[in-house]
């Protein structure tokens, strides 16, 4: 009897662990993929427009994926994207993983600041469970949406168990992207996304996941920065380089009393007379200066052509501008000490 019974508890618990579809939970925040346009082609359109429940009626064949639900975090273009909302982004990523509400996230966003946001959390969000953005490329209501596609891979990789351990991702046109190297590299193909120094790690096709490769940069609960209760973060401003480029961006900057400056240099992190001496000025006056790259790949090494020791610069290593921003404002909630703040260039 007790043998009987035993049994019949095993195998209720196999039947329903089959049976239980994996939570997924999609914040959505805006983007084309939520984007609305009068016409089928693409021009003239309006990103951050259709709410999550619409575009999830788009992809036939989601529900069996996962248990999906869908809450409205922001509805932006993502060049309207803030820190405030990455804050809210985070806060719920980290409350719906503490509280065991999904196995998965997914996060739709639009794709010009997509990158920035996938770093931004792969730095503070503190688990292991995946969280997969996705967005798309033609807006909701032009000739073959890329939206319905991205969005049901997305799903399919935070739903999936191989995803464990892997952080922050982009999942975008059959590419598994780890989230601090992903970048921007098309303006308008549905091939949207590089990643320039491992390439994508890995594949999702008809509802199945391959992973190849792993990121080795610590991120996620092995990085330091919390900012639970953080409300705004030390303000980081660009200045980007060219032929007889002028400093006046790097003397505002300083003027405005930034703490740190990021230049978007030429070639392996460089820059001209004029910057350099707007930059001895910035360094002597405290503000930190990260020397990186509008090369789009590639690594800015120190004491290159630039001397980092005398002119007081640290490097972004493989970070590209706005990358290396995020990196050094959330750096500074914690130390000024630029010797720390370059070893966390190494590191995250
Ligand atoms: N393809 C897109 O998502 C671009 C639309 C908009 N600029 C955004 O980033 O949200």
């Amino acid at each position: 009897m007790k043998f009987l019974s035993t049994l019949f508890v095993v195998v209720f618990i196999c039947i329903s662990a089959v049976a239980q579809k994996p939570r997924v939970i999609i914040l959505a925040t805006g983007g084309t993929i939520a984007g609305e346009g009068a016409s089928a082609d693409r021009a003239a359109y309006t990103a951050g427009k259709v709410p999550i429940e619409s575009l999830l009626k788009a992809v036939p064949g989601i529900e069996n994926i996962a248990t999906i639900t869908g809450e409205q975090i922001a509805n932006v273009g993502s060049q309207d994207m803030t820190i405030e909302i990455w804050q809210k982004l985070n806060k719920r990523i980290n409350e719906i993983f503490a509280n065991n509400e999904a196995e998965g996230i997914v996060i739709t966003h639009g794709t010009d600041t997509q990158e920035e946001t996938s770093y931004f959390l792969a730095l503070t969000e503190r688990s292991d469970k995946p969280v997969v953005i996705t967005g798309s490329m033609r807006p909701s209501t032009a000739i073959s949406a890329d939206g319905p596609k991205n969005l049901f891979d997305a799903v399919t990789v935070a739903a999936s168990p191989k995803s464990n351990g892997k952080g922050v991702m982009v999942v975008f046109n059959e590419n598994i992207f780890d989230g601090r190297d992903v970048t921007k590299g098309n303006t308008t193909n549905v091939a949207a996304f590089h990643a320039p120094t491992l390439g994508p790690i890995g594949k999702v096709y008809d509802g199945k996941v391959s992973y190849y490769m792993e990121a080795l940069r610590l991120s996620n609960k092995n990085t330091p920065f919390d900012i639970t209760n953080i409300k705004t973060l030390p303000k980081v401003g660009i200045a980007y380089m060219y032929a007889d480029a002028e400093p006046g961006a790097i003397q505002a900057f300083v003027k405005e009393g930034y703490k740190g400056i990021v230049i978007a240099g030429v070639g392996n992190g460089n820059f001209n007379k004029v910057f350099y001496n707007a930059i001895a000025d910035a360094v002597k006056k405290g503000v930190v200066v990260v020397r990186s790259s509008h090369v789009g790949s590639g690594r800015v090494t120190q004491y290159d052509e630039v001397d980092d020791k005398t002119l007081g610069t640290i490097v972004s290593d493989d970070l590209n501008p706005q990358k290396a921003r995020i990196l050094l404002m959330l750096g500074l909630t914690q130390t000024s000490n630029k010797d720390i703040l370059q070893s966390n260039f190494f590191k995250y």
